[in-house]
């Protein structure tokens, strides 16, 4: 009946009020993976999530990778991409793809659509006002060595001021997954690692990694096993177990240290479930995984 769900729908709103109130001024990073940004509607519902959450008073900060793309930008340029525990080795050439990619081709077009939404957002990067400082990294190997990773890093510390100044203007920072070191140079840094590392040092509210799976599963093939809610030491014995595996390890890890530093709760969505966003934050029930200290 027209009314009843006339009537629904303010209360939905209703619902959402008391969040709203509760996350005013909050701080809240969304993480888009490079597997959700293939699908144009699904960025765009994303976005309008994004949109609404800075319309509402909270304090949206987006950090985006693109590893699908930059895969395929790779392969075009006849380059083979080879990863070591999950990260990409990176000499000069595969930066300069990595950089065209991230800052030049993925942060426009998320700009730009944001912009289309109806939104206010800015483009912080290497190009136009740099936001994450960086160290060079090596991964430890079986051996006891150090593997070589090329340009790969850390984020060590972010401008703090410049995010803060943007968001208090009610802009939305767009952030790709490239720091600078001391000395200027470019270093590519896995995009999980980088939106915790934005989440750590603002003490974000919320951590978000928006995905293509609906949250963690105990057992993949079966979606009734989806784990709605996670101490950080479950996580630790889901990695242990190898429940969590591939590139689920750097998303639960880097969760684990921004819970760690003060980061209140992180959520793992699905980017395919039309406004998990809005769902998973302004509602009672959310429908992904989330973690918790
Ligand atoms: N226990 C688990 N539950 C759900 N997904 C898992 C689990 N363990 C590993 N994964 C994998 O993690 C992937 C998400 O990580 P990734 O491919 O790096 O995505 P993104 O591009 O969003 O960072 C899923 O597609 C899935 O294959
Ligand atoms: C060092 C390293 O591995 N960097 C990543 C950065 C992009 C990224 O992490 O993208 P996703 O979110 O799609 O995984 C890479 O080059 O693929």
């Amino acid at each position: 009946m027209a009314v009843d769900d006339a009537i629904r729908k303010a209360e939905v709103l209703v619902e959402a009020l008391a969040w709203i109130q509760q996350f005013r001024d909050r701080y809240v990073v969304v993480k888009l993976g490079g597997s959700t940004l293939d699908d144009v509607d699904d960025v765009r519902r994303c976005l309008a999530d994004v949109v609404f959450m800075a319309a509402v008073g909270m304090r949206p900060i987006l950090v985006h990778g693109g590893g699908k793309s930059i895969n395929r930008a790779m392969e075009q340029a006849g380059i083979q991409p080879k990863f070591v525990q999950g990260r990409r080795y990176t000499d000069d050439g595969t930066l300069e793809i990595v950089s065209r990619v991230l800052a030049d081709d993925i942060c426009e077009l998320l700009v730009e659509e944001v912009r289309a939404l109806g939104g206010s957002a800015v483009a912080l990067n290497f190009r136009s006002q740099n936001v994450l400082i960086g160290e060079r990294t090596t991964l430890p190997g079986a051996d006891g060595t150090q593997i070589d990773l090329g340009r790969v890093g850390e984020v060590v510390s972010v401008n703090r001021d410049v995010l803060a100044a943007t968001c208090r203007s009610g802009t939305i920072p767009v952030i790709p997954s490239i720091a600078l070191d001391k000395k200027g140079g470019k270093l590519n840094v896995n995009a999980d690692t980088a939106a915790a590392a934005v989440a750590r040092f603002l003490r974000a509210e919320k951590l978000v990694f928006l995905s293509d799976v609906p949250g963690i599963f105990r057992d993949r093939k079966n979606p009734a096993t989806l784990l709605s809610h996670l101490k950080s030491e479950d996580c630790r014995a889901l990695i242990a177990d190898g429940t969590i595996d591939s590139g689920m390890i750097p998303k639960v890890e880097a969760s684990l240290d921004a819970l760690n530093a003060g980061v209140k709760k992180v959520h793992i969505i699905d980017a395919g479930v039309p406004h998990s966003l809005l769902l998973e934050v302004y509602s009672n029930t959310g429908i992904g995984t989330e973690i918790v200290r």
